[in-house]
């Protein structure tokens, strides 16, 4: 059984609730990036989305793109993310990592490369977003084979046959996006997504995460009644880029710890 699976599974038993949090690989500063996964992990999160920066994140708001820029800036490649997920399991061998990015740096790595060489860094999940479910059963399948979950997306434009698609390749999670649009919008509609999720659920017992316009306790709980874990990219970034010098570690950790409790009461 993958990490992911399991921590889900102790999850269900215990009656909690999964809190995902992405940061961007190199944002600010590579060498923050180990320590803020550290800190994510203090503060009580389940999983980690780590994603690789990329020039042209067609999916990704203004925050999150400035944050790729950033990263890029200081010259992070696919390689040096599973470098920084390396050093992260010298000390934290359990948490799971997903590595979440675009097609291009993958296809430039090639498939084959990718899996063994993420495998071997540490990664547990891989959530390319520019891969379609029906179109990636092969990618899926070589994920798999290295012992990666093969995460996708599904979003309210999502098709029934889509929907079943993804329940046929994915394992781990799958990612509901809880709305139309980019990453980091602020018009979240709970109801909407618990009406959605009994529809994918119809489909696979595989847990499912909800993620876009999450950004604090409130709407993390709201969401949480109807999925399996909340996904937080946008508020964690600018938190970063708000934070006084010195502080970006601490108040991460005590935000996340914020969300936890939150989830937990
Ligand atoms: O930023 P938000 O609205 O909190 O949404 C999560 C999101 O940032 C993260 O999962 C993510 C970052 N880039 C993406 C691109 C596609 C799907 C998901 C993502």
């Amino acid at each position: 059984m993958s990490k992911i699976t399991a921590l889900f599974k102790e999850l269900k038993a215990t009656g909690k609730k999964g809190l995902i949090p992405f940061i961007t690989a190199g944002d600010p500063d590579p060498k923050m990036t180990v320590e803020l996964m550290h800190a994510l992990v203090r503060g009580g999160s389940s999983v980690i989305e780590l994603g690789v920066p990329f020039s042209d994140p067609m999916a990704d708001g203004p925050v999150i793109q400035r944050s790729s820029e950033r990263a890029l800036t200081h010259g992070v490649t696919l390689h040096s993310c599973l470098e920084m997920v390396k050093e992260f399991r010298k000390k934290d061998s359990t948490t799971p990592v997903v590595l979440m990015g675009y097609a291009n740096p993958v296809e430039q790595m090639g498939a084959e490369r990718f899996a063994t060489e993420a495998k071997a860094a540490g990664v547990d999940g891989v959530l390319v977003v520019d891969y379609p479910p029906e179109e990636c059963v092969d990618f899926a399948a070589r994920m798999r084979v290295a012992g990666i979950d093969p995460i996708f997306l599904l979003a309210p434009t999502s098709s029934h046959e889509r929907i079943k698609e993804a329940a046929k390749i994915a394992s781990g999670y799958i990612y509901y996006v809880s709305m139309r649009g980019v990453t980091g919008a602020s018009h979240l509609n709970t109801q909407d997504v618990a009406s959605i999720i009994p529809k994918i659920r119809e489909e696979t017992d595989i847990p499912i995460a909800v993620g876009f316009g999450i950004s604090d306790a409130a709407s993390a709980k709201a969401v949480s009644t109807s999925a399996d874990a909340v996904v937080i990219g946008s508020r964690i970034i600018r938190l970063l880029e708000d934070a006084p010098p010195g502080q970006a570690v601490q108040s991460l950790e005590n935000f996340i710890r914020e969300i936890r409790d939150a989830l937990d009461s």
